[in-house]
């Protein structure tokens, strides 16, 4: 049936009508056109075959064409029907419609001249590796993957599905099985095919599925970087170079390209700089494009190598990475199992900071404060995956290492060039193109200014949390200090008076030689033990240590708020004011809009005399337009990005140093902690020591008295008399209650006289210290463990009657108690 409308005509099959206005494309074998179904009026694509072809499609067995209608994927484009064109009987395919055409649309398009941007890369490489597997799964091969057969339709969220389609040349392949007949596109084709295809050599060999990977290859580069991986100088025509590239191309090369006639070619194992693609997941994607692209088959990658790879980089968690070094967003891609560690291995192969000199932040917090080191990364906070993290180099050194992007140079038109239509779309395609890419850069040297800027502030904010907890621990410390300190003058005040003691009391055991032995040789050992002054030296270096802290902080602090004043008053970047995305894409439009009208002109092949001068006065502007943006970015966006670059990097570089300042600050502060918590356990094991020889000598004492020896000294008299303050007025209670005291008070010789004064010097001097052992043990309730340790070798008569009760009440063991028991 067939039905016109002006020029075009509406045609039918047996379920689907359209009109022939509403191509969608055309292809050597048949027209697409956009249909409708005749009784649900749902969009879809009929493919006409021409007449020929439908000639061979009648050949083809009714088996295959069931097989393609089967085929239900996400992947893979679905097929209705295949009807009959009702007035020319041609073959019609009814499949899915596709509104956002090919892939090779796409990157025919200005905007992809240059690949396809990363995440619709990934999609793109994720939807054909998944509908590649479903297809090995029913054993089908395609032997035509190009751009071309990769169909695009958005979905409900404004998202690319990528479909395959065309399966003209598809058939089924059991296991193992090779094919002979020759399908594909020459640049497309796998280097074996090509030769027999293409240079028409007989080859006895047949060719497996492995050559839709080397398809898959050529495919996957052509959308990285919008350009084919091969290219001889001349184009397709230049069969013997092409076929000599992809024959003689090393393992690991990606690209080969000849510029001049019979010149060298240009092999490369990386991704061309105008890629789009970030340089974490180049280093992915390189060694897929290079294991697809081999042309000993043996050494491809399998199918199944293929899909695992893709698969695992679908599952990688991504990371939005600053590095400061270079001025340059990364987009990190490392496993969800991974921990940290390996993402600090992989930034040190990218970025060439090692581990150690990699300081993270996110926000104000280094990132070991926000994740769990050991955590695998799926299971980081989502806020630290999703959001911004800065690296710095904590050693950074003042080179200038700013990637700068590579700006392709822009062709030039010249008025005396005769007008060429096919020529001039070529080169406004490009100009196009060019342009298209300068307004990604600059877009990008914005962001890059702003996230220099803002890891400026991170890396402010985060030297401030440091020295804010440094300034809050500087106090801490100092009382540390100062209790150990009392401490440690309590151990030796106490021990001297205990020597003091055993001083006044050794002449008095004259009598009782072996007694005066074993109290000597007690008195001795704590003189040696109290008489190592290292403990005092340490804690004076440590005091000094801490003084120095503060003094350095107060230093440091003086020094960030100058730099803060002098970073406050510097504006670099572009401001928003300048508008300079506005401008680009302003200057990018009208390039648009004239590469456009020369495509329409190319299509047009002849132009009235005024649309002529229209085109060539355009040829002059066209240029001029990609001048003035090229110049915006490189003059200006760039031009301040360098400028953001070394004053903000100037600044960081500041701040870097001040996190090593603050750094050095902090470890002091530990290594006296550390040097108190040693001190603290000397001290105890000197005073475990000491307390046991005291023990051992006030045993003997005791030994003494009970064997009826009497201490002839009137000590008590003699403390009596000179009294200095109402506490010391009294006896000790030690002596006042004990029987040592008792025999002291009988005796009345001259020499006890001296070493009465002798004594009461003593006594006075170790009140004088009771009562600062009192305010420490009120201050702080440790030090009543200290003094417990004292009453238990029978030093009680240091403390004041009230902390000695407290101590009694605790059950202290006391002299008296000793003696008595
Ligand atoms: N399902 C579809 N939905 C929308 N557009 C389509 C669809 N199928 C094909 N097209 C458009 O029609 C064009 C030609 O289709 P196709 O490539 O299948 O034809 P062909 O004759 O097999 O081409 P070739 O020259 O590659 O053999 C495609 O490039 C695409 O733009």
């Amino acid at each position: 049936m067939m039905t016109t409308t002006s020029a075009h005509i509406w045609q039918s099959s047996e379920k689907y009508r359209w009109n022939t206005g509403d191509v969608l494309g055309r292809g050597a074998t048949a027209v697409v056109y956009k249909a409708r179904h005749l009784t649900t009026g749902e969009v879809c694509a009929v493919k006409l075959f021409h007449d020929r072809v439908s000639q061979h499609y009648a050949a083809v067995p009714h088996r295959e064409i069931e097989l393609l209608q089967r085929l239900k994927h996400r992947n893979v484009i679905s097929i209705y029907n295949i009807e009959r064109e009702m007035t020319s009987k041609n073959f019609v395919l009814a499949m899915e419609y596709c509104d956002g055409g090919s892939l090779y649309s796409m990157l025919d398009q200005p905007k992809y001249f240059y690949g396809l941007p990363e995440e619709e890369f990934l999609i793109v490489l994720y939807d054909i590796a998944s509908g590649m597997k479903y297809l090995r799964q029913q054993d089908i091969i395609h032997r035509d993957i190009k751009p071309g057969n990769i169909m695009r339709k958005v979905d409900e969220n404004g998202r690319s599905i990528y479909k395959l389609t065309d399966f003209g040349a598809a058939r089924r392949l059991e296991e193992e099985e090779t094919f002979t007949s020759i399908y594909g596109t020459e640049e497309y084709l796998d280097p074996n095919m090509y030769e027999h295809a293409v240079l028409r050599r007989e080859r006895s060999q047949d060719f497996g599925a492995v050559v839709d990977l080397w398809s898959l290859g050529v495919t996957i580069y052509h959308t990285a970087t919008g350009h084919l991986p091969f290219q001889p100088y001349g184009g397709r025509k230049n069969t013997e170079t092409m076929y000599m590239i992809t024959t003689h191309k090393a393992s690991g090369v990606i690209s080969g390209v000849q510029k001049t006639e019979n010149g060298e070619i240009e092999w490369r194992t990386d991704l061309p700089r105008t890629c789009l693609l970030s340089p974490f997941l180049k280093s992915i994607v390189t060694p897929i494009m290079a294991g697809l692209l081999e042309s000993n088959t043996s050494l491809r990658w399998t199918f199944e190598k293929f899909f695992g790879t893709v698969q695992s980089l679908k599952e990688m968690s991504t990371i939005k990475l600053f590095n400061c070094s270079t001025g340059s967003n990364n987009k990190m891609y490392i496993n969800k199992m991974d921990r940290f560690a390996k993402c600090q291995e992989l930034i040190a192969k990218e970025t060439e900071i090692a581990a150690s000199e990699q300081l993270i932040l996110y926000h104000n917090r280094e990132i070991s404060e926000v994740i769990d080191m050991t955590a695998e990364i799926q299971n980081w906070p989502k806020n630290v995956l999703h959001g911004q993290l800065y690296l710095f180099q904590r050693e950074r050194l003042d080179q200038q290492r700013l990637n700068q992007p590579e700006i392709p140079p822009i062709p030039q038109f010249f008025s005396t060039d005769p007008v060429s239509y096919e020529k001039d779309a070529y080169v406004a395609h490009k100009t196009s193109a060019i342009a298209h890419l300068t307004v990604g850069y600059v877009t990008l040297a914005i962001q890059e200014q702003e996230l220099m800027q803002l890891a400026e502030i991170s890396l402010r904010d985060y030297i401030f949390r440091l020295t804010s907890h440094i300034n809050n621990t500087i106090p801490d410390m100092k009382k540390l200090l100062e209790e150990h300190s009392k401490r440690q003058n309590m151990f030796y005040g106490i021990y001297a008076s205990f020597i003091g003691y055993l001083e006044v009391l050794l002449p008095l055991l004259r009598e009782n030689p072996d007694m005066a032995a074993v109290v000597r040789d007690r008195y001795e050992r704590i003189q040696f033990i109290v008489s190592d002054c290292n403990p005092r030296e340490v804690l004076k270096k440590a005091e000094n240590r801490s003084e120095e802290c503060k003094v350095y902080m107060e230093v440091l602090m003086n020094k960030i708020y100058e730099q803060e004043k002098e970073a406050i008053s510097h504006c670099v970047g572009c401001l928003e004011e300048d508008n300079c995305s506005q401008k680009a894409e302003h200057l990018c439009s009208k390039i648009q809009e004239i590469s456009s009208a020369f495509s329409k002109d190319r299509k047009q092949r002849t132009l009235c005399p005024e649309l002529e001068y229209v085109h060539v006065s355009d040829r002059m502007r066209i240029q001029d337009l990609c001048v003035q943006l090229v110049s915006l970015l490189q003059g200006h966006c760039l031009r301040n990005l360098m400028r953001s670059y070394s004053v903000v990097g100037k600044q960081i570089g500041l701040l870097l140093k001040n996190v090593q300042r603050t750094k050095k600050v902090e470890q002091n502060i530990s290594s006296v902690n550390d040097c108190l918590e040693k001190l603290s356990n000397r001290i105890d094991k000197m005073d475990k020591e000491c307390l046991s020889l005291a023990e051992q000598a006030k045993e003997g004492v005791r030994t003494h008295i009970k064997r009826g020896f009497s201490l002839p000294v009137p000590l008590q008299v003699q403390l009596r008399t000179k009294p200095s303050s109402p506490n010391r007025q009294e006896v000790p209670p030690m002596l006042r209650d004990s029987g040592l005291a008792s025999s002291m008070a009988t005796s009345s010789t001259a020499s006890t006289s001296r070493l009465g004064d002798e004594l009461t010097q003593r006594f006075t001097k170790l009140n004088t210290e009771s009562f600062e052992v009192k305010e420490q043990v009120e201050k702080n309730q440790k030090s009543v463990e200290e003094n417990d340790r004292m009453l238990k070798f029978g030093v009680q008569e240091t403390l004041s009657p009230d902390l000695f009760a407290a101590s009694a009440d605790r059950g202290g063991a006391t002299w008296e108690g000793g003696a008595n028991g």
